[in-house]
């Protein structure tokens, strides 16, 4: 049910280098509305970095990254703040929730970061979807680890982003589980209207998202 073939993300001629690192090229790469992509690549050929230059808090040395047809780094960076906020949903190894503040807190603050005004009622229906309404009022320390998933994948679908970013979201888990993290995330993208991205070396991720991008050295 795609309507529109629209480009959502384009690299063009990236590369980056770390202090005292070797240079990491990346093939170019353009992404539609709705292609939910994995970006597979052996431990350390640079899928967290790539994920990181797309998501514009790694600017890279050389290349352009478009995110709906905007070049992002040529923005100043607190637009590029704010663009990221509202376009750009990030799932990262580790969750980054505020500790001091409860999920719902964390939620109110990812809408200010996107220069949104606190919705409370998005905020209502987000934690419902991902059947976390009775923990809006935790702190993230008092949260079970899939609890902890779910948050995160709140926080980062509340302002309705063009694209979800996910980096290893199934790592360590177990089938069970990793069917569970997989099909949520799958669902939030749909209901959401946002294309995936999905770093992983994880097997069991490549059977449900086809489509592909190798990082090599
Ligand atoms: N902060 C950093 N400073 C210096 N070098 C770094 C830094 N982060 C990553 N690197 C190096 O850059 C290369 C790519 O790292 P990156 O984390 O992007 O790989 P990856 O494909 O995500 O690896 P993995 O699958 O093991 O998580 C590696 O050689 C790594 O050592």
């Amino acid at each position: 049910m795609q309507d529109n073939k629209q480009t959502v993300i384009r690299l063009n001629g990236i590369t980056y280098r770390y202090p005292q690192g070797e240079s990491l090229q990346f093939d170019d790469l353009e992404v539609t509305s709705g292609q939910h992509t994995l970006i597979l690549g052996d431990s350390g050929s640079g899928k967290t970095t790539l994920l990181h230059i797309l998501s514009g808090l790694l600017k890279p040395e050389t290349g352009t990254v478009q995110i709906d047809g905007q070049r992002i780094y040529d923005l100043p960076s607190r637009k590029l703040d704010e663009f990221r906020g509202q376009r750009i949903g990030l799932i990262f190894q580790e969750a980054h929730l505020v500790k001091s503040l409860t999920v719902k807190e964390n939620l109110q603050i990812a809408q200010g970061f996107a220069g949104a005004k606190v919705d409370f009622d998005r905020i209502r229906e987000v934690l419902t979807l991902l059947n976390l309404e009775h923990k809006a009022e935790s702190y993230p320390g008092k949260l079970s680890r899939g609890q902890m998933q779910r948050a995160a994948i709140a926080r980062a679908v509340i302002n309705r982003p063009a694209i979800l970013v996910a980096d290893e979201p199934t790592a360590s888990l177990d089938d069970r589980n990793t069917e569970s993290v997989l099909s949520l995330l799958l669902t939030q993208a749909e209901q959401q209207g946002a294309t995936l991205v999905v770093a992983t070396h994880d097997k069991r991720v490549k059977t449900r998202i086809p489509h592909a991008y190798q990082v090599s050295r």
